[in-house]
């Protein structure tokens, strides 16, 4: 658990900075870096959670664990297209945020995925914008070279820069990755030497560990402490944000700032003043969702709430997204010793990784959730990729989106136009549809990278300020279903393969008797297999014009409001197939120049 309490409190009570950053999370943190590089700006983070160097957010083996200690206890509203059931939203709630319970598996998304921001109107914001930004984030260490050679894992150092997160390979892995690769080579897909590169087809990718310590490497470690002494930046942890101020004394102009904060030590409160910006780095849920407390959201919603609107924005808390798993399993037999159930099964050989890990930073232990990706066009993983996309415009659109879309020309306008992306890509070969996990355990997730349905956060009516109503509403559109159903089908189809026959796999959730679409989805949910989340929330502050439903510009400035930016996963105006924390420290590092570079205006 925590192992530090809030400080700074009361030396920060009603000071002004020149920049008040919303969160210390993933992004808040690179963004306080960075900003407090010029010594004559002064920043500070406010975080909810607390500094926590437990184990469970060091050792790599502990990732592979759902650490709920330091997440919010949030659970999400009923999904309609998932018979009705509730499912956890997980955000750290930790200093680091994300980054510190997160799985650690690192990758970002095609060139594509980001030229569709560009896309989109978010001029400097394509793969071409935001090249530099992922190197100059990282630093990657590989494995050994005998584990090179004895897993085939190839890399390409170039990818990657001389950043501060460290990124590695570990050189321990399990034996049962060769077969399975093997596996994979046979089906005929591209396996790119550096994911980094090229993320596209069946890969080696690393985890956010340092290989120095063999301990995960996250935003806190990587961007703050080494910068902690800096006399311009201070970090307020513990400390809740209940909601952004604005100048009450122009009556023209909307303009941000600052916070009003409340201590979680002893509930006392204040405010703190940001002289240049108010920075939101809340993540895909709490940002829209102090927005909407503090008066900038759609006011059909705020007004159920009794908050005074401030600015009416349909935007906020529309567009949001998130990756869709199936964790499909398999009982795998003959598998070769060790294997990744051993350490959990295995209690002598627990303690002798334990003890591995103890004295050289090696073994079991180092490693986490695994290191091997498959992220597949939608044509490599169906036949039927042309007939499914065919159907698309066909539809109408606003019968798959949620009600505000029909109150909002803007909102619409701008799904029709992310749903021409979606098309070129479901049919070309330049993006990934889904996602496979490669791993020795029988764990073979299938996810949908590229959902057309879209879901919301709203207030709690009746408690505007206790956590917002989270609604993925995932698979709403039938299509997702039906490239949900081509995933599962697929990877069922490549268990059975006869590269993998030596374990005889048995696929126990959903099950082979869950056919058609709808058995899969009704046969996932009966298994407990699936989930409208893959833990990256995102999209619902969307970067694009405001015709086309954005609450930001590519200058991450909200619309019609004053010294108030946006720097976290809220801004993602489409979500990349990627797991996304890779897209978000550089997307951070370019806030940060953005930032920086409007502040040397006159
Ligand atoms: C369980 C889990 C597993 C994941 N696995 C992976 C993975 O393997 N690979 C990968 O690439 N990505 C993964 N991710 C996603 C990745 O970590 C996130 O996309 C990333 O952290 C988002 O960064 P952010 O800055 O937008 O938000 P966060 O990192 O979530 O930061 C937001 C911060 O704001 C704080 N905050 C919010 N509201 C308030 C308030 N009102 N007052 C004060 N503080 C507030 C929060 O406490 C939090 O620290 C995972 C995420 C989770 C939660």
């Amino acid at each position: 658990g925590p192992v530090s309490q809030g400080t700074g409190f009361a030396a920060a009570i009603e000071q002004t900075y020149d920049y008040v950053i919303v969160g210390g999370g993933l992004t808040g943190l690179v963004v306080a870096n960075r900003l407090s590089e010029d010594k004559t700006k002064s920043v500070i983070v406010v975080e909810n959670g607390y500094i926590d160097d437990s184990p469970a957010t060091s050792i790599p083996y502990m990732a592979g664990f759902v650490n709920t200690e330091a997440m919010y206890p949030i659970t999400s509203a009923a999904e309609p297209h998932l018979n009705n059931l509730t499912f956890p939203v997980r955000v750290g709630n930790v200093v680091g945020g994300g980054s510190v319970v997160n799985g650690m598996m690192f990758d970002r998304g095609s060139n594509a995925d980001y030229d569709a921001w560009k896309d989109l109107g978010n001029e400097d914001w394509g793969w071409e914008g935001l090249e530099p930004y992922f190197k100059k984030s990282t630093h990657f260490t590989p494995p050994s070279e005998s584990s090179c050679r004895e897993f085939g894992i190839t890399y390409n150092v170039s990818a990657y820069g001389s950043g501060p997160l460290q990124v590695s390979i570990p050189s321990f892995q399990y034996p049962d990755y060769a077969p399975i690769f093997k596996s994979w080579r046979a089906e005929n897909i591209s396996m790119p030497t550096e994911a980094f590169l090229n993320p596209l087809g069946a890969f080696w990718a690393p985890n956010t560990v340092d290989n120095t310590t063999a301990t995960r490497s996250h935003a806190r470690k990587a961007y703050y402490d080494p910068v902690q002494s800096r006399t311009n930046l201070k970090l307020l942890s513990g400390t809740h944000i209940d909601e952004i101020l604005f100048d009450d004394k122009n009556t023209e102009k909307i303009i941000a700032s600052g916070v009003k904060i409340t201590s979680r030590i002893d509930g006392s409160t204040t405010k703190l003043y940001a002289s240049k910006e108010v920075i939101l780095a809340a993540g895909g849920i709490f940002t829209p969702h102090l927005l909407m407390v503090s008066g900038i959201g759609p006011r059909d919603i705020l007004a159920a709430a009794n908050v005074t609107v401030k600015k009416d924005m349909p935007a906020v808390g529309s567009n949001f997204q998130d990756h869709v798993p199936a964790y499909m399993s398999f009982n795998l037999s003959n598998r070769a010793f060790p294997n990744p159930d051993s350490v959990a099964s295995n209690a002598s050989f627990n303690a002798s990784a334990a003890v591995q890990y103890e004295e050289s930073r090696s073994g079991p232990w180092s490693v986490g959730r695994g290191n091997a990706l498959a992220f597949l066009t939608f044509k490599q993983f169906s036949s039927n990729y042309q007939l499914i996309t065919s159907q698309i415009p066909r539809q109408k659109a606003i019968q798959f989106l949620p009600e505000q879309y029909s109150k909002s020309r803007a909102l619409l306008a701008g799904f029709e136009k992310q749903r021409e992306i979606l098309m070129k890509e479901y049919l070309g070969d330049d993006a990934a549809v889904g996602e496979f996990g490669i791993q020795p355990s029988g764990r073979a997730t299938a996810s949908i990278q590229k959902p057309l349905s879209r879901g919301t956060l709203k207030l709690n009516t009746t408690h505007p300020q206790a956590f917002p109503i989270v609604q993925w509403n995932a698979l709403q559109n039938p299509i997702d279903k039906a490239v949900l159903g081509e995933a599962v089908r697929w990877n069922r189809k490549h268990w059975a393969r006869k590269e993998l026959s030596q374990y005889s796999p048995v696929e126990t959730a959903p099950g082979v008797q869950y056919q058609s679409d709808d058995e899969i989805v009704e046969g996932c949910l009966k298994t407990n297999a699936l989930q409208p989340s893959f833990s990256h929330p995102s999209g619902s502050c969307p970067m694009m014009p405001e015709e086309l439903g954005g609450c930001v510009s590519g200058s991450l400035l909200v619309y019609g409001i004053q010294k108030l930016s946006i720097v976290d996963a809220s801004i993602i105006p489409m979500i990349p197939a990627a797991h996304l924390q890779a897209t978000m420290y550089a997307v951070a590092e370019k806030a940060a120049d953005i930032i920086k570079g409007r502040s040397k205006e006159p």
